[in-house]
């Protein structure tokens, strides 16, 4: 079931948390029902910690910045409502304070909802020159030695339609991208953002499994170019593969041996291609009962959203890029909300951030030595279109 064929019951509950000035987080997992989730109050959601994924932690939705800072503070939604969009008159948890105020809310509410804003300015956008002038400082960086890989990004600001309404645009990304996360969150301060990721950075899942993936290398898929005739030019397949081994050091790190790879396979994502490799570990076989938490703290962020070496490539980025980040390529998800002991973190990618009349939308593109700019900025374009694509219905 969709959102729309359920648009009174999530419209009637997001204008409730919205109304009363409380964090909600909206999402879709691939298979799964849409979930709604709300917290009590903006100040229990900040946390300032990576969350831990273990069974006895506290169950909520975590939106973490790519970096953390006074700016972009790292949050954690607790769960004190929860609720399966296809069964919204049953909780699956639901405070007694905040019971006895959703009675009281109104059952139709007003249009457009009040989606709560973020207090910082619109991040500053490239021109296509100032973007591919990013690119060549990054293949030289690399050339010179100071990083093996870096991923360039860019943000740019689309009109909204007049029309616009978020909760239907959810349904609609949910729609066109049946195995995507699909994410709305709107928190007071941090904004309100909506994305459709590929991308897993950390699940732990409910018969004792830890997965992560390494995703990298792009092309458009296209009616000649599938999944079973693409073929990769070496810089992809290198682009790939550090992200691979940035995985495979980070267990490396934690002196675990027992991981499950498989690929790197061609995936498909909205309309383009990537390559992917598949990590997987059985919890039940090794004695790392803590893996989820320490290698999400590992993890993030990727060298498929940062660059290779970590700091460096931080560093190069942090000196270039020229604009804020925010919550792009940080990581978000719901962690003991489903069952406990069961989380589903992703990185935010193929996202957009809601202003009063217009979208920020954010892309990145990650550089090799052969990385040519105006193709990396095409490639920009192409991301940005996945979430874009409900700015033009
Ligand atoms: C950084 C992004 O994508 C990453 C994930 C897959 C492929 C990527 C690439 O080909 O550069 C990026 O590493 C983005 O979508 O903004």
């Amino acid at each position: 079931m969709t959102i729309s064929e359920l648009s009174a019951a999530a419209r009637r509950l997001c204008a409730w948390a919205l109304h009363s000035g409380r964090p909600l987080a909206l999402w879709r997992t691939a298979g799964q029902a849409p979930h709604l989730l709300v917290s009590r109050s903006l100040e229990a959601a900040y946390t300032g910690l990576p969350p831990a994924l273990e069974p006895d932690a506290p169950a909520g939705f975590a939106f973490f910045p790519f970096r953390d800072s006074d700016h972009n503070p790292v949050l954690f939604l607790p769960a004190d409502a929860v609720f399966d969009l296809t069964q919204p008159a049953q909780p699956l948890r639901l405070l007694p304070e905040l019971a006895a105020e959703l009675a009281a809310a109104p059952a139709a509410p007003a249009t457009p909802l009040p989606w709560h804003q973020s207090t910082q300015p619109v991040p500053g956008t490239a021109t296509q020159a100032e973007f591919e002038a990013l690119v060549t400082a990054g293949v030289a960086a690399i050339q010179s030695g100071a990083v093996q890989k870096v991923v360039a990004s860019r943000a740019a600001r689309w009109p909204l339609p007049a029309d616009f309404d978020a909760l239907a645009a959810f349904d609609e990304l949910s729609r066109q991208h049946p195995s995507a996360f699909v994410s709305l969150v709107s928190v007071p301060g941090a904004g309100t953002w909506l994305g459709a990721t590929p991308e897993v950075l950390a699940e732990v899942t409910a018969d004792g499994r830890f997965c992560t993936m390494a995703l990298a290398g792009t092309q458009p898929l296209t009616a000649e170019v599938t999944p079973l005739t693409a073929t990769w030019r070496q810089k992809e397949i290198e682009e790939q593969a550090l992200v691979a081994r940035y995985i495979v050091s980070a267990f490396k790190q934690l002196r675990l041996r027992e991981y499950h790879e498989t690929g790197p396979r061609t995936a498909v994502a909205g309309q383009l291609l990537h390559l992917r490799t598949d990590f997987e570990v059985n919890l039940r076989e090794v004695p790392f009962p803590n893996l989820g938490t320490d290698m999400l703290r590992l993890l993030h962020p990727t060298s498929a959203v940062g660059g290779m070496p970590k700091v460096p490539a931080l560093e190069f980025l942090r000196r270039h890029e020229g604009y804020d980040r925010a919550y792009y390529s940080g990581f978000l998800g719901p962690v003991n909300v489903e069952a406990p002991g069961v989380s589903r973190l992703f990185v935010n990618l193929r996202c957009l951030q809601l202003r009063p009349t217009e979208a920020v939308l954010y892309a990145g593109a990650g550089l090799t030595t052969d990385s040519d700019p105006s193709r990396e900025w095409r490639e920009t374009e192409l991301k940005m279109n996945t979430v874009g694509s409900v700015l033009s219905q």
